[in-house]
């Protein structure tokens, strides 16, 4: 068993803990809190022994009545693996804890991609991280742009991608967060940050990335045009090799899903823990071929994208399962793949018309 310890128990953290504890070759063996709020109340509820991240706050905890476990010193101490899923920047800060217990450590995507030795997608580089003792699991954006483009780079190389991202403003838990009744260019320089988190996955892709926020919590959205070096014979070539992708849910037009609201509502019919939705959501109607130039749009849901890919990073350093052994026991054990929508392997929707 891989014992694992979380670092940061907010959006990220909470949800991979959770993915950790369905995996059978994995335990958690404590989450770590920097103050006694309702999250640190639904871990002790669920059962996960919280440490302090904070000493000089063990106190408030007492006070609440949480009973600590000991302070994340400890944490990491006990830990085969560590996921840092604090906020951007704090994880950098953190690494020393972790070197100095020799504990290899999973960061996320707002640190800087040099935290760690290796930026990491299960489905692209996922032999990268078996040697390393660190890795960033890309964010959410970059994880969901490296899925899409995966299967177009390996078939059709790509002479260039463009892409605009509409970021969803703040999580739902993020009450201070805006845009409130506004489009903001964010940022306003071009290329966003994302196009070069990207290139931490594929050095060699030619990407540029604008990006903006708006007023929503449910998604981001992205709507991408790629110029491929190698026609496709047709449009449904590329629709059947995005369905056969296993972290992409591809929409058919039937499924009158026309946005993130429907796909939330979607999800949450069809029992995803949280509403979460792990896959790339891809709208078939959109996926469009000029010659050589693909368009579509898709939604990523921000908040649970990135949760499988951070099984698979621990599974990678720990080195006992390949890539794809590893995305099928994870895709198993969460569910992904559970709902989807083409009719393959759908109990909340048959599929009512034909291709
Ligand atoms: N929320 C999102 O949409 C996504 C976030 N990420 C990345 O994941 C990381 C975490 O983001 P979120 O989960 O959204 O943040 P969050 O703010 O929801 O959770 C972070 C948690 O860490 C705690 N914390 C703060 N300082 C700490 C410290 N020194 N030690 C231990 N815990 C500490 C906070 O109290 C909070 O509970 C960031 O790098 C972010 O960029 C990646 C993909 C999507
Ligand atoms: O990593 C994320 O987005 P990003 O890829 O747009 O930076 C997460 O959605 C967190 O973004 P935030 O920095 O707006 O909270």
């Amino acid at each position: 068993m891989i014992r694992v310890g979380v670092n940061g128990y907010g959006t990220i953290g909470k949800r991979v803990a959770d993915a950790v504890r369905a995996q059978p070759d994995m335990e958690v063996c404590g989450v770590a809190k920097r103050s006694p709020n309702y999250v640190a109340v639904g871990a002790t509820e669920a059962g996960y022994p919280v440490y302090a991240a904070d000493d000089d706050r063990a106190h408030e905890f007492a006070a609440a009545g949480i009973d600590l476990a000991g302070s994340v010193d400890k944490l990491v101490a006990e830990s085969d693996v560590v996921v840092d899923a604090t906020p951007s920047g704090v994880g950098a800060e953190n690494r020393p804890l972790y070197e100095h217990h020799d504990t290899p450590a999973l960061f996320q995507g707002g640190e800087d991609a040099t935290v760690a030795e290796v930026s990491f997608n299960a489905r692209v580089n996922y032999d990268e991280a078996e040697d390393a003792d660190y890795v960033r699991v890309v964010s959410c954006n970059t994880t969901g742009l490296s899925r899409f483009l995966a299967p177009l780079y390996e078939n059709y190389g790509i002479e260039k991608a463009r892409v605009t991202l509409v970021r969803r403003g703040g999580d739902p838990d993020q009450t201070g967060r805006g845009p409130i009744n506004d489009a903001v260019p964010d940022p306003i320089s071009i290329p966003s940050h994302h196009g070069p988190d990207v290139q931490t996955i594929f050095p060699k892709l030619d990407i540029d990335t604008i990006g903006l926020k708006v007023p929503t919590t449910m998604m981001h959205l992205h709507t991408v045009n790629v110029t491929l070096e190698n026609e496709p014979d047709d449009v449904t070539e590329i629709r059947d090799r995005l369905r056969s992708e296993d972290r992409i849910l591809t929409i058919p037009d039937y499924a009158g899903i026309d946005g993130a609201g429907t796909l939330k509502d979607f999800a949450l019919d069809a029992g995803r823990p949280r509403g979460d939705i792990w896959e790339n959501c891809v709208w078939e109607e959109s996926i469009t071929l000029r010659g050589r130039d693909l368009y579509c749009m898709q939604a990523i849901h921000q908040e649970s994208d990135v949760v499988p890919e951070n099984v698979d990073a621990i599974r990678a350093l720990s080195g006992h399962l390949t890539g794809p052994e590893s995305r099928s026991l994870t895709n198993e054990t969460l569910g992904i793949g559970f709902s989807r929508l083409d009719g393959r392997e759908s109990r909340t929707l048959d599929r009512q018309t034909a291709d």
